[in-house]
């Protein structure tokens, strides 16, 4: 059986528009927040990925009701915060967010539920929330005692009360706290002691418990208090675009010179990753934004020094984007890009060198010597939709890029190659 590979044909894309499926992070959140109401509620634009069906399984698993109409619309019976937990494993792959928010909302189970994800998942830091959750009396343990999956969470405590957190490896430890708290008898009183690193994915979750009418107070980046008792509003709720995902194609415009325009997109949007194309403003290229979208167009491209710590998921996406600009870039506080599907730094820099790059690897930041002649190659995936996404940007300036297992990028954007089809001519 030949092994599935995926070759780029360079090209520069004019004037196209594209549509990108909707957010994963929104997505996650949603299904939550909904299942956590009293009553249905009917979540519209749902991404329908490996990661997002895992989290709405999960659900389903610990004993709400999601019916997916597979056209982005998903009915959830919230049971007003009451939630079942159930013996059988919850399999949640390699999605972090499903595996962070769902630990932290089975604390909730009137009985204890085991979730577990693949062998990568498994390597993928959980033990600062398990913490977490023993501080108010949440039993909530790591099978192997590594503080990774499988974790057996639940079954306890329904009671809330203080606890302090470190944020410094991920984020989504607290979106997942502050997504059950208010569904405790006192809710939960954060104080968050390193970190947080990804602030804007914070943001999205207190986003969320706004819209759904749940009361919080927060002091700053470290402070947070959700009073219990409350219960999440059921109603519509909509999904916008991913803006992650709609990385590639702005990338595929500063790459090439060309211009590309993804539809439903605002710039007035909570998702953080929107905050690359400031950073593609300040190497050149120019962004427009209306009432049809985002769109970007190529310049002359030049070096970047920025923090990318809020920004994790666009460091793939800009590392390409820098190995074509003028001069030597800089990618600092990104050592949590080392928990991701894959190690990131190290995937990000190897394969960009064995294409002729040179990017180092120096503390927790990337440099990365842009405009050196590359060539094609074949690109190692590691199972990471990131990586497959970004290296086919490359490969639209480079002849002979080949992706390797391009399945990979099922986990948040199934139809991914079919839209790229469009900005390769
Ligand atoms: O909360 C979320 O939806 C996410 C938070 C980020 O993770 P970390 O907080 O672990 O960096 C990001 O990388 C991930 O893709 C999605
Ligand atoms: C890191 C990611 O996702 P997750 O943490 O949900 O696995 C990602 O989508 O890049």
């Amino acid at each position: 059986m030949s092994e599935a590979l995926f070759e780029v044909r360079p090209h520069r894309p004019e004037n196209i528009t594209v549509r990108i499926p909707g957010s994963k992070s929104y997505t996650h959140r949603l299904l939550i927040a909904a299942a956590l109401a009293d009553g249905p509620s009917e979540v519209s634009g749902c991404l329908r990925s490996e990661d997002t069906l895992l989290t709405a399984e999960a659900l389903r698993q610990l004993g709400i009701s999601v019916k997916d109409h597979g056209d982005g619309r998903m009915v959830v019976e919230g049971k007003g915060g009451r939630l079942e937990g159930t013996s059988d494993v919850v399999f949640l792959a390699n999605s972090g967010t499903s595996m962070r928010l769902l630990s932290a909302v089975a604390g909730l189970g009137e009985k204890a539920s085991t979730l577990d994800g693949n062998a990568r998942m498994r390597q993928r830091p959980l033990g600062d929330l398990l913490d977490a959750l023993g501080q108010v009396g949440i039993p909530a343990r790591s099978i192997s005692e590594t503080g990774c999956p499988p974790v057996v969470i639940g079954g306890g405590s329904r009671r809330g009360g203080a606890l302090s957190i470190a944020c410094h490896l991920s984020s989504q430890y607290l979106s997942g706290l502050l997504l059950m708290a208010p569904c405790l008898e006192q809710g939960l009183d954060i104080t968050v002691t390193r970190g947080p690193v990804s602030r804007p994915y914070i943001m999205m979750t207190l986003e969320i418990l706004k819209k759904a009418g749940i009361l919080f107070f927060r002091e700053g980046d470290t402070r947070y208090r959700v009073p219990g008792g409350q219960t999440y509003r059921a109603g519509n709720y909509q999904v916008e675009p991913d803006a992650s995902n709609a990385s590639y194609f702005f990338a595929a415009a500063a790459v090439t010179g060309g211009s590309v325009c993804v539809e439903g997109l605002s710039l007035d949007s909570a998702q953080g990753d929107l905050g690359l194309l400031g950073v593609f403003e300040k190497m050149g290229c120019t962004v427009t934004s209306g009432s049809s979208g985002i769109c970007v167009r190529g310049g002359s491209l030049r070096a970047v020094d920025v923090d990318m710590g809020d920004m994790p998921d666009m460091v793939p996406t800009l590392a390409v984007v820098a190995a074509f600009a003028q001069g030597t870039s800089y990618i600092r506080n990104v050592a949590h890009l080392r928990e991701k599907e894959c190690d990131r730094l190290s995937a990000v820099a190897t394969e960009l060198n064995r294409m002729g790059g040179s990017v180092r690897i120096v503390g927790d930041d990337l440099e990365i010597d842009g405009g050196l002649p590359l060539h094609g190659a074949r690109i190692h995936t590691y199972d990471d939709h990131r990586m497959a996404m970004c290296f086919s940007v490359a490969g639209l300036r480079v002849p002979g890029v080949v992706i390797e297992n391009p399945a990979c990028v099922a986990k948040s954007f199934p139809n991914f190659f079919d839209v790229f089809a469009k900005v390769m001519g």
